[in-house]
């Protein structure tokens, strides 16, 4: 998943970009980016690879002038490579001058990226379904714009083509230079985009961002969530415009958001993320009393951090103690979006650390949110055990992940899931185990649906295996997984491959 941000401010926008990444830090690590636009239409671009602290440096700020701008924060999805060539925001120079950022993935990448070619003659330079959507769009705005005159209707019919041309999950902030910020989101609303403001005396500020967390720790008052499908435009001068820009929007956001993704302060669609986990941790016990009546538990321990919400309420409604078994160092950041799994594997041990006293001679339920590639299970099965446990009992709050996510989460082949082909017994196995409970999907989409009011379906597909695009067969999903791991793609005669053209931190004034 990637966090994506985008503001019109009345002020200089830099300060207000960099804080925003940073509390959209946990949805990508791999890199970061900021674009700030000045009202004469340049553009000011730094990004590079690792944490946003990391990325920017004072004289990087200094130089990303503007009361206009976006920021990205990476995780690279399927298909794509961690490189700095791929990070983000993209620029392509016509019409005007349009960069992007892009929270989602795209399932007919290849195809768009051969009609770029083809038709559209347009050259893409990476693998990145992200610089193949700012091409989609800025062909057809360029189609559309008549000289230099830009309207809200030019943009969004713009955007209308682009729902029609794009298949997946986008949530996408853009800046064209000169006339002001676009965001608008996929027609099924699979990624999260919200709105919020803030009143000035020169006039109201806008701020678009992937969640409500940002938009809290900047000052922004949330006004609410972009609709699926919706266009937004906000002009240099702060003019709000709205469209809707799909034929057949509906709300179907992805589940894995509530279980993992999110902050649990956000508030996405209406549903409290932390509420949503709550809700996972009521579910999960109610199962256990009926799969496991006489329970041999002492304590139930959870994997921090996400799990934390779900297993507090778990040992609540089962009425056991709750206790921090686990210290995790704060210094090391989540485990599960970092590229490669030698990395992941050496993450676990450094990041937790067991207090010995929860453990020595209990009967211990450790409850995690998910259970992916079982990376993270099965070390902290194995550290439990090592800290004197007796029994290790493991809980998941959401269903066993069986299938490969193919809307921004990095879970692409069957093969790496711990899922595939195994049963609980399995998996307890695998995972040293005394055994292993997972939420059923209905009870965990219950769940979630509980906590809101107008939500009733959600994209499951790495649960449930029902893409809901509709576009994913299995010789799609065999093909992602053949991908897995090439930086280059494959496509067209083999002319386009992605050049890695950057060498170091990218840094440009975009003129
Ligand atoms: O089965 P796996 O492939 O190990 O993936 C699942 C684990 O990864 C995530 O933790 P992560 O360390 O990324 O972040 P957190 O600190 O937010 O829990 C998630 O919360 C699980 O603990
Ligand atoms: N996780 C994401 O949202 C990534 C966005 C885009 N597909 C990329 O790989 O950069
Ligand atoms: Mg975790």
């Amino acid at each position: 998943m990637c966090g994506i941000l985008g503001v019109v401010a009345k002020t200089p926008v830099n300060q207000l970009l960099y804080d925003g990444l940073l509390v959209l830090q946990h949805r990508g690590q791999d890199a970061a980016g900021i674009v700030t636009a000045e009202p004469n239409g340049v553009l000011h671009m730094h990004k590079g690879s690792g944490l946003v602290r990391d990325v920017f440096r004072t004289r990087n700020m200094r130089s990303l002038i503007g009361n206009v701008g976006i920021g990205h924060v990476r995780y690279p999805t399927a298909g794509s490579a961690s490189s700095l060539a791929e990070a983000q925001p993209f620029y392509v120079n016509s019409p005007f001058g349009i960069v992007l950022a892009h929270n989602g993935n795209l399932t007919n990448h290849k195809q768009l990226k051969e009609d770029m070619y083809r038709t559209d003659l347009r050259h893409i330079n990476t693998s990145s379904d992200s610089e193949a959507l700012l091409n989609v769009f800025a062909h057809e705005l360029q189609r559309r714009a008549k000289g230099f005159e830009l309207n809200p209707d030019t943009i969004f019919d713009a955007v209308r083509e682009v729902h029609r041309r794009v298949r997946g999950a986008y949530a996408v902030v853009a800046v064209i230079a000169g006339y002001g910020l676009v965001a608008f989101r996929d027609a099924n609303g699979i990624r999260p985009l919200v709105i919020g403001q803030h009143d000035t005396p020169q006039g109201t500020e806008y701020m678009v961002a992937s969640e409500s967390v940002a938009l809290d720790t900047i000052g922004f008052k949330m006004l609410r969530d972009v609709a699926p499908g919706e266009a937004i435009y906000i002009t240099n001068e702060g003019e709000l415009h709205s469209r809707q820009c799909s034929d057949a929007p509906r709300l179907a956001p992805c589940i894995f958001e509530f279980v993992y993704f999110a902050r649990p302060d956000s508030v996405m669609d209406g549903i409290s993320v932390y509420q949503a986990r709550l809700n996972m941790g009521d579910n999960l016990a109610e199962k256990m009393r009926r799969v496991m009546p006489a329970m041999d538990i002492d304590v139930v321990i959870p994997i921090p951090d996400t799990s934390r919400a779900s297993a507090l309420q778990l040992a609540n409604h089962l009425g056991l103690p709750y206790r921090e078994g686990f210290i995790k160092n704060r210094y090391i950041g989540r485990t599960f979006i970092m590229p490669g799994q030698a990395g992941r594997k050496k993450s676990v041990r450094q990041k937790l650390n067991p207090i010995g006293v929860e453990f020595k001679g209990k009967n211990v339920l450790l409850v995690d949110d998910s259970i992916v590639r079982g990376t993270t299970s099965k070390e902290i099965v194995q550290m439990a055990r090592e800290a004197g446990a007796q029994k290790v009992f493991f809980a998941s709050a959401a269903p066993p992940v069986k299938y490969p996510h193919v809307y921004g989460i990095d879970m692409p082949t069957r093969e790496e899931l711990i899922a595939t082909g195994r049963d609980e017994f399995d998996i307890a196995r695998e995972i040293g185990a005394d055994a292993v409970f997972y939420q059923d999907l209905d009870s965990l989409v219950q769940a979630v649906a509980d906590a809101s009011d107008k939500v009733t379906q959600f994209e499951t597909s790495c649960f449930s295996g029902h893409y809901i695009t509709g576009d994913i067969d299995e010789a799609y999903l065999d093909e992602i997984e053949n991908r897995r791991g090439s930086p280059l793609s494959k496509d067209l005669d083999g002319r386009s491959r992605a050049l890695d053209l950057n060498v170091g931190v990218a840094e440009q004034n975009l003129i």
